[in-house]
């Protein structure tokens, strides 16, 4: 006999974000993504991954090259928020956010596909969001920090098709049954085990990092005889939603800093879709998440498709990247850049 989650007593979704209290529009939000999840899992298992049948190749509003699948995840991922409660949705493949219904009481960014310049290796892929509350209009939710937001997640399409979710303080694990084709709740509070020493950074950048990124990561690998006193492992996924799923199951710290190379300056994962979700995740998993120099969920954008350097995982880890960026003036970021400032370009 197989052995299969103990999934609480076949609790689904729906039924668990109800029998917690939550608020019913987030839970159509959520239910609406999970539909659309669904499917895109189905399209992933049986589309072409290598690329070789993806006709022209197109770039998205940040220049990224669109695989087909990014196309047909923001696709399902936009068709379902609209037939929810959404004022504006904010995707990283469209330039400008999009207005649905201007009355609707939220506002949902979201990566419909991270992961996805990785996807021809068969690697898990992943949809990471951010609910957040309407703001005076819709662009400006989008423009409020990271505070703001009322719920965010992700989903992964692994070897099991699963969605992490924080709502209402806690972070809760969801795998979808193969056969019910449900998510079913697996995990209710995920907390993010401590003291594992593990870093996860690109090394093939170590020569355009900062002097302080690459301190950090010299004293991780000069082990135990070295001022951190333990051997660390490492590892690169190159999919975010994949190393987020590590840290919140094994611990350890993920690092993508900015560094000198045009267009990383200020890092290379996207605020408001990318980083303020996975910080909202790892606070309320017992976690952390900065930019060396500031708390993610404090930082706002200055344009929809902002970057920023994200540093994330066990509170301890991350603490320590920090402390060593401190006194140390910033190298490529300006302090008067408007990430540093509370609000940004559309105010
Ligand atoms: O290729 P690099 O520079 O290591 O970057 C990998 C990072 O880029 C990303 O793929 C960016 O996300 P997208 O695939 O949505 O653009 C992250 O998932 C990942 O952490
Ligand atoms: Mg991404
Ligand atoms: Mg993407």
């Amino acid at each position: 006999m197989a052995r299969e989650w103990a999934m609480d007593h076949h609790q689904t979704l729906q039924s668990h974000l109800a029998s917690q209290g939550a608020d019913a529009d987030c839970a159509a939000v959520i239910e609406a993504l999970a539909e659309a999840a669904r499917e895109l899992a189905r399209q992933i298992a049986i589309a072409p991954l290598s690329g070789i049948d993806e006709g022209a190749a197109t770039v998205n509003a940040d220049g990224d090259v669109q695989k087909a699948l990014d196309i047909v995840a923001d696709n399902l991922m936009r068709d379902a928020l609209r037939r929810a409660p959404v004022a504006g949705i904010l995707s990283e493949e469209v330039n400008l956010p999009e207005t649905v219904n201007a009355a609707a009481p939220l506002s949902v960014a979201i990566d419909p596909l991270d992961g996805s310049s990785n996807l021809q290796n068969n690697i898990s892929v992943g949809t990471i969001f951010s609910i957040r509350p309407r703001g005076r209009d819709v662009l400006s939710s989008f423009f409020e920090p990271g505070t703001a937001q009322r719920a965010a997640g992700f989903f992964v399409y692994g070897p099991q098709t699963c969605l992490v979710l924080a709502i209402d303080h806690r972070v809760d694990l969801y795998v979808l049954h193969p056969t019910l084709h449900e998510f079913i709740l697996a995990k209710s509070g995920l907390r993010i085990p401590q003291d594992t020493p593990e870093f996860a950074i690109n090394a093939s950048n170590r020569r355009h990092w900062s002097g302080t990124v690459r301190n950090y990561v010299d004293e991780c690998l000069s082990g135990a005889a070295g001022p951190r006193g333990r051997d660390f492992n490492m590892r690169w996924i190159a999919s975010l939603v994949a190393e987020a799923y590590r840290i919140l199951m094994r611990g350890g710290v993920f690092l993508y800093p900015a560094d000198s190379r045009p267009g990383y300056r200020e890092g290379r994962l996207r605020l408001v879709y990318e980083a303020h979700p996975m910080a909202l995740i790892m606070e309320w998993a017992g976690g952390s998440a900065s930019s060396g120099r500031a708390r993610i969920l404090e930082l706002s954008a200055r344009s929809p498709h902002q970057r920023a350097p994200l540093i994330m995982g066990d509170v301890r880890l991350v603490r320590d990247v920090d402390q060593l960026h401190e006194g140390v003036e910033p190298l490529f970021e300006t302090s008067d850049a408007p990430l540093f400032a509370r609000r940004g370009l559309f105010r």
